[in-house]
This record gives structure tokens, sequence and C-alpha cells, in this order.
């Protein structure tokens, strides 16, 4: 009885801390700047936008040094990476850290090549602030191997990779995400779970690039608390999606339904839905 009362306080702080945090973002308009794959830039614009940040895809590194010092957090993404692309990525990490804002990784297919898998070690290397992968990517980067692999799309669980997640975020310092049917979220010694999404937001292509867009505007607004802003950005977006596919006929009209239904979550929406818990 009283450790079912303590974890429904728990859970009423968490839906509290995600609507806070929400209303910071609508409030505050963080600028993010987002280096990204061809395939999930208009999606991840879009996720911010319809969240109340400001997205910029800038990438050319000749502008990094004037403009990446301005922004609210950045964005890092190696899904259609080339070698061509990579000095921007890491002189705007660096900036980003210089200037004292938050940077998000997200390691697309990084045990695919091993191109791919140096470059992410080499980006972990300037600390970002949050990892973001799905559950093969995790791995591999926390094993650094390259090895079978679906690309982009996982061929692990969420909950195969909680023990990688947590020896990444060591060796890191980074705060890691695990994307899945439950979004794992660790700094080494804490894990939480957050409950939310559907399943058919792996049948669109982004919707993880997107997220962690999103997590890089969530601790924009709150670098004090950098697990918590991570959850809530999760555990949003995965309700986005439980609303968007109640209006959806399959992957191509739950897309615009989750936006739509980002851009209009309510205090009762978030407060009734979010579902994070503690893991560890
Ligand atoms: N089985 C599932 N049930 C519910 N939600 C899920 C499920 N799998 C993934 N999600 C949600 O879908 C979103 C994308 O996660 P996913 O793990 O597919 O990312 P990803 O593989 O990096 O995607 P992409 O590379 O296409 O951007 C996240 O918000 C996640 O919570
Ligand atoms: C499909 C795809 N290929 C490279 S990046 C990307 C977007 C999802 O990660
Ligand atoms: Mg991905």
């Amino acid at each position: 009885m009283e450790s079912n009362k303590e974890e429904q306080a728990e859970a009423t702080l968490w839906a509290r801390k995600s609507w806070a945090l929400l209303s910071a973002v609508r409030s505050q308009s963080p600028l993010i700047q987002c280096i990204t794959n061809f395939v999930s830039m208009d999606l991840m614009a879009n996720t911010l936008l319809s969240a109340g940040a400001s997205p910029a895809m800038l990438h050319a590194l000749e502008e990094i040094p004037d403009f990446t010092p301005q922004v609210h957090a950045l964005c890092l993404n190696v899904g259609t990476l080339s070698a061509d692309w990579l000095p921007a990525m890491k002189l705007a990490a660096q900036l980003a850290r210089k200037s004292g804002k938050p940077w998000v990784l997200d390691p697309v297919a990084a045990g695919a090549s091993g191109f791919r898998l140096k470059a992410c070690l080499e980006l972990v290397e300037l600390k970002p602030t949050v990892i973001r992968g799905n559950a093969s990517e995790i791995i591999a980067l926390a094993n650094a191997s390259v090895g079978p692999t679906k690309g982009v799309d996982s061929s692990h669980k969420s909950t195969d990779a909680v023990e990688s997640a947590k020896s990444l975020a060591r060796a890191s310092g980074a705060v890691v995400a695990v994307s899945g049917a439950v979004d794992i979220v660790t700094d080494g010694e804490r894990v939480v779970g957050a409950h939310n999404g559907v399943a058919m937001m792996t049948k669109i292509t982004a919707t993880g690039c997107s997220v962690t867009a999103l997590i890089a505007a969530f601790i924009a607004v709150d670098q004090a608390h950098v697990l918590e802003a991570t959850a809530a950005a999760l555990s949003l977006f995965g309700i986005a999606g439980e609303m968007g596919m109640e209006m959806a006929n399959g992957p191509a009209t739950l897309r615009i339904h989750l936006i739509d239904s980002l851009h209009g979550l309510d205090e009762a929406c978030v407060l009734s839905r979010v579902k994070i818990t503690s893991l560890s």
C-alpha cells in the first residue's frame, strides 16, 4: 500500500515535470541547430516547431563559428554521413561545449561500418550531453563494434541494451537514451523508463531522429536536469504518437497526426498520459 502511494507520487511528479518542461519550451522557444541526415530534415524541423522550439538546419563549416555560439542547443546526427560533413559536426560540438550549450548525438547505424563507428566514437570524445539511439546503435557504440546490422533499424529490444547504455553513460559522461517499446534513459546509475508511444512510429522514417532533436530542445530549457528532460521529451513524443494513432490510418497519416498532436498537447493530456517509471 505504502509503496503504491510512493509510486503514484513519483508518477505525478514526472507528469508535472514533463508539463513544466513543455511549457518552458513553448515560452522560451529555444533555438536548436541540427546537423542531420537528408532523410530526417523535414520531420525533425517540424517536430521542433510543433513543440514550440525554433529549428535551424545549418551545416556549413564556414558559418559554424558565427552561428553555433548563439544557439541554445545542438543536435548532431550521422544518418547520411560522408567525410566532408564531419569537420562541421566536430567544430559545432566543440563550440557548443565552449559556450556552455548542451548537445545531443544520434549515432545512426553506428555499427554498420568502420567509418561510421569511428566517426561516432570521435564525436563521443567531444562530450555530448545526451546520446540517443535505438538498441542496436547503443550496443554497437558501447562495444565499439561493427557487426551484423539492419542499418538504421534496430535488431534488438531497448531492454536488451540497458547494461550497454549504463556503461556508455559511465564511459562518456553523457546521459544515454535507448528508444523502443520502452524508452530507457540512464546516467550510468539511475535508470528510468518512458512507456509511451505506439509501434507504428517505427514505420515512419526519422521518428527517432526527431525525438533526439526534441531532447535537445528540452535540455536547452533545463540544463540542470538532463536525465529528467530527456525522459520527458521521450514520453511526450510517445504521447503525441498515441494520440495521433487514434486519428491515423497508417504511417503516412500518423506522421501528420503525430505533429498535430504534439502541437496540441495540453496540461490534462500530459498529466493523465505521461508514464515514466524508475527501473533501477
Ligand atoms: N515498439 C514500440 N512501441 C511503442 N513505441 C515505439 C516502439 N518502438 C519505437 N517506438 C517509439 O518510436 C520512436 C522512434 O524510435 P526508434 O527506436 O524506432 O528510433 P530509430 O530506430 O532511431 O528511428 P529512425 O532511425 O527512423 O529515426 C521513439 O519515440 C520510440 O519511443
Ligand atoms: C533511412 C535512413 N537512412 C539513413 S538515415 C535514415 C533516417 C532514419 O534514421
Ligand atoms: Mg535512428
